[in-house]
């Protein structure tokens, strides 16, 4: 029997009315190719090969249920399972055809904020993904300019996707519990960038240190990266904090410290 383990994240979901939920919001259909992080004891795992026809990819890095899932579903020749770390994976290796890549997963939460950057790498090759992670995390994702959640990560996220927050799921729902609740998210990476960075790195450098200290202002978090007065010429109040503002007013900050190195 295998024992569930804190390091690799594991709490297995074991509420059929939220699997059904889940499976219901991604949609999957006959065609699709849908790759699934982290599929543990496979809650999710069997009703994606019931409704792919036996076609999924699966990443797992717990070497231990690599046999388990392999006994378990031994009848889908279509299953392939990656013994791997999320982190490090090439998801590009996958992308060969022209079909989309969707992920789904309900991830284990001490990798959830690396794993989301990880991702943006690969954006242009996905259609969408559909996640699990801890409430809090998902709320930030979503957040918008004045929401107390909002900050940079969701900044990022929201640069490439759009965020949205599909439903709560309590800790009842999963074997062991965790000790806070859970979100499904659904993220879509944009076709087209409404906003473009010129320069993506700096435009990163500009939100980190933008949320360096929330209750500091602009003016003090972005002292040595851009003056008072270039803000301003900007429309930009240098007397504002970071979480009064928008994606795009992020973007031109960016471009404009871009422009000026030119
Ligand atoms: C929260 S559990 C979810 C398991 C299953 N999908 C479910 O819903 O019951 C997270 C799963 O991700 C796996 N995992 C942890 N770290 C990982 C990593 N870096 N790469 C791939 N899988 C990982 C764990 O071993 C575990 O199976």
């Amino acid at each position: 029997m295998h024992k569930a383990r804190k390091r690799f994240g594991q709490n297995f979901l074991n509420d059929h009315h939220v699997i059904d939920r889940i499976v219901k919001s991604i949609n999957p259909t006959v065609g699709q190719h849908l790759i699934e992080i982290g599929p543990g004891r496979g809650a999710i795992t069997e009703p994606l090969l019931q409704a792919l026809d036996g076609h999924l990819d699966v990443i797992e890095l717990d070497r231990d249920l690599i046999p388990i899932l392999k006994a378990q579903f031994f009848r889908y020749e279509g299953l392939e399972i990656h013994e791997a770390d999320a982190l490090k994976f090439d998801f590009a290796s996958l992308a060969q055809d022209d079909r989309p890549l969707r992920l789904v997963g309900n991830l284990p939460y001490n990798i959830s904020t690396p794993l989301m950057f990880r991702l943006l790498e690969f954006s242009e090759l996905i259609s969408d993904m559909h996640f699990m992670l801890q409430k809090e995390v998902v709320e930030r994702l979503c957040a918008a300019p004045g929401d107390s959640a909002y900050g940079r990560l969701g900044i990022m996220m929201q640069y490439r996707c759009e965020a949205r927050y599909l439903f709560t799921v309590p800790p009842g729902s999963f074997s062991p519990a965790p000790k806070v609740d859970s979100a499904i998210v659904k993220l879509t990476p944009r076709k087209e960038l409404p906003y473009k960075a010129e320069n993506f790195q700096l435009f990163a450098q500009v939100v980190k240190a933008a949320f360096a200290q929330r209750r500091k202002t602009l003016r003090n978090n972005l002292k040595g990266l851009i003056d008072e007065q270039a803000l301003t010429n900007i429309d930009i109040n240098p007397s504002v904090r970071a979480e009064t503002l928008d994606i795009e007013s992020f973007v031109r900050i960016a471009n404009a410290m871009h422009e000026s190195a030119q």
